[in-house]
């Protein structure tokens, strides 16, 4: 059987989660899931799963564990035989423990990023809405301003990115995240990666992985919830 391998990254808004997770996925071969992508792409196709999350995502509020864990846990059952990563999912205890329900985490990254770099960098985060490719206009800017490289529609800024959202955001995050961590912690899978700039961080993600990657396959997940 393939060697496999289940990741989560954390870390508050802007603290470079989707970004790093993509070089992740592009140089160790990961399946890519992140819980806020899906949930707006939901909410664009209109399915039963996005009129229900609709008003919670549009509110910056979590949406109820219940519905997050009946969304995301189907999906990884899906992906039951490949290595995966995931982002922004679990994000609170209960996530954490109906998760470990389904199958064990053998890697968990925990970002921690100055409050004044997360502010700089999501006044200055654009988003293109379908395919949840995120820009900065100094760190990875689009080849055309205000234009998606791949699609050229217009990009975006989310209102919760700015400023006057985000204090409240992170004391939240704070809160919900660090029974999440602890529980990681305690399992010994937990990671901490502190810095002000991915590409200073990086490197140790990749080595780390590396290690990982190569000395701790996993088992398969149950694809029956017990
Ligand atoms: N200036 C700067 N911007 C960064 C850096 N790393 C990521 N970004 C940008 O910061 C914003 C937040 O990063 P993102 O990966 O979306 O964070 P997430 O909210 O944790 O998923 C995006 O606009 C990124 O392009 C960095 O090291 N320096
Ligand atoms: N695991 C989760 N539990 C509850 N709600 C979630 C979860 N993941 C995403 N969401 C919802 O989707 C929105 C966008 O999520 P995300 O893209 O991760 O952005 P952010 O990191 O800015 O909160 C959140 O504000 C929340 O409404």
């Amino acid at each position: 059987m393939a060697k496999l391998f289940r990741a989560a990254i954390m870390g508050p808004p802007g603290s470079g989660k989707g970004t790093i997770s993509k070089r992740i996925a592009q140089s160790f071969g990961l399946q890519y899931l992140s819980s806020g992508h899906y949930l707006r792409e939901s909410i664009a196709a209109n399915t039963e799963a996005g009129v229900l999350v609709k008003s919670y995502v549009e509110r910056s509020m979590l949406v109820p564990d219940h519905v997050m864990t009946r969304l995301m846990l189907p999906r990884l059952k899906q992906l039951s035989g490949h290595s995966w990563l995931l982002d922004g999912f679990p994000r609170t205890l209960s996530q954490a423990q109906a998760l470990n329900n389904l199958c064990q985490l053998d890697l968990v990254i925990s970002l921690n990023i100055p409050y004044e770099t997360l502010r700089e960098r999501l006044s200055d985060r654009w988003v293109h809405p379908a395919s949840g490719r995120v820009y900065n206009m100094g760190f990875n800017p689009p080849r055309v301003k205000g234009k998606d490289d791949v699609t050229g529609e217009p990009l975006i800024q989310h209102d919760d990115d700015k400023p006057e959202a985000l204090m409240a955001r992170l004391r939240h995050y704070k809160d919900v995240a660090k029974p999440v961590i602890d529980l990681y912690k305690s399992q010994g899978v937990l990671h901490s990666f502190s810095g002000t700039e991915t590409d200073r961080i990086w490197p140790y993600i990749n080595s780390l992985l590396n290690t990982k990657m190569h000395t701790q396959p996993s088992d398969a997940c149950r694809t029956q919830t017990p």
